[in-house]
């Protein structure tokens, strides 16, 4: 299953240095291993603000939830997650 997730992050301006760089370090592991799992497809960075656009293809809604509830700056993120159909325009997908 295919999901589009906008995640917005807003660190508080008075967080501490440490504590800042420890889960900005623990989210760049947790996301590359679930990129190397095949979990994560794609992550890119929204044009000017601290967001990324990312695809994410697992077997069910309650996988991507628990994949977002884990996220170590998940307390500092509001999430949007758009479920994906296929297009019929799409000229990767055959109609045969
Ligand atoms: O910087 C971000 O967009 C937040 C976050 C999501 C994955 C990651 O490594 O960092």
């Amino acid at each position: 299953m295919l999901f589009a997730v906008k995640m917005d992050v807003a660190l508080p301006t008075d967080m501490d240095a440490q504590l800042r760089a420890d889960t900005l370090a623990r989210e760049k592991a947790y996301s590359q291993e679930l990129q190397k799992a095949g979990e994560w497809r794609h992550i890119w960075r929204c044009a000017g603000q601290y967001s990324n656009l990312s695809i994410f293809d697992v077997a069910s809604n309650d996988r991507l939830h628990e994949i977002l509830w884990n996220l170590p700056l998940f307390p500092y993120m509001t999430i949007e997650v758009s479920p994906l159909a296929q297009h019929p325009s799409d000229i990767a997908v055959s109609d045969s």
